[in-house]
């Protein structure tokens, strides 16, 4: 597990956005999982404004590693949020983009999603592999749109479930933990003080820290990283940031 910690959100982003380059430079056909959440908002913004130029969007696949049970014109929708930070401000080919559909029938759409990743994704260990799958961390551990109030889904058999927001109820199509956990590289893209005190739970795996969904992620090739900005990074000791 590897931890960056950078200043702001916008030095995590840009960043980010290097390593990300730098990444999927190295292939053909790179397949990465996206998040939502206000710290990917800012990623993608800096990516699409900065460095739209040094990606080869012809090789970019996009997934998601979640998605709200809305119309994809829905403001609380992860694709529209994609659409309108990254996607509508670079070229990259429509058949490249694969987006949960909310708005179909839950349990229906999280079968279907988890059949594409089957049919689409290269196979390791027999399971749909991601290049990368980007993450984001709530302030209650969860990750992707697995709760702790269900995180019996993180160990789910099937790619994805249908999850409920504890707070609203609304209904989300979530990867699960044996894909997520089968990626080349996972990356949390975690900013904010109201973070810091589940990250430290988590990264330094205090007590009561397998009750947060995030604290679950584990890529068998070990390649974790956390990108972090000071504020959520502020209760971690210095040797670890
Ligand atoms: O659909 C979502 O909301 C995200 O996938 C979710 O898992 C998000 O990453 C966390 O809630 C963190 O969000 P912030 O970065 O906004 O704190």
């Amino acid at each position: 597990m590897e931890i960056k910690v950078y200043q702001n959100k916008v030095k995590v982003a840009e960043e980010f956005s290097k390593y990300l380059i730098e990444k999927s430079g190295t292939q053909k056909a790179f397949h990465i999982a996206l998040s939502g959440g206000s710290t990917p908002k800012i990623v993608f913004d800096v990516l699409a404004e900065e460095f739209a130029n040094d990606v080869d969007w012809n090789n970019i696949h996009l997934y998601w590693g979640d998605e709200r049970c809305v119309a994809p014109d829905d403001a609380e929708s992860n694709y529209k949020m994609t659409v309108d930070h990254l996607i509508s401000k670079v070229d990259i080919p429509e058949q490249n983009i694969h987006r949960i559909k909310g708005e179909n029938n839950p349990k229906d759409e999280a079968q279907r999603y988890g059949e594409l990743l089957d049919k689409e994704l290269p196979k390791e260990l027999g399971l749909p592999q991601f290049d990368l799958v980007i993450l984001g961390m709530g302030d209650d551990g969860h990750t992707a749109s697995i709760f702790p109030h269900e995180i019996n889904l993180w160990v789910s058999p099937d790619n994805c479930e249908v999850a409920i927001h504890p707070e609203s109820g609304q209904r989300r199509v979530s990867l699960t933990g044996r894909i997520i956990n089968n990626a080349k590289t996972v990356a949390f893209l975690v900013t904010g003080e109201s973070k810091a005190e589940k990250v430290k739970i988590i990264i330094d795996r205090e007590e009561g820290y397998l009750e947060y969904p995030a604290s679950h992620v584990a890529p068998k090739t070990k390649d974790l990283v956390w990108f972090l900005d000071a504020a959520a990074a502020k209760l971690l000791t210095s040797s670890q940031s």
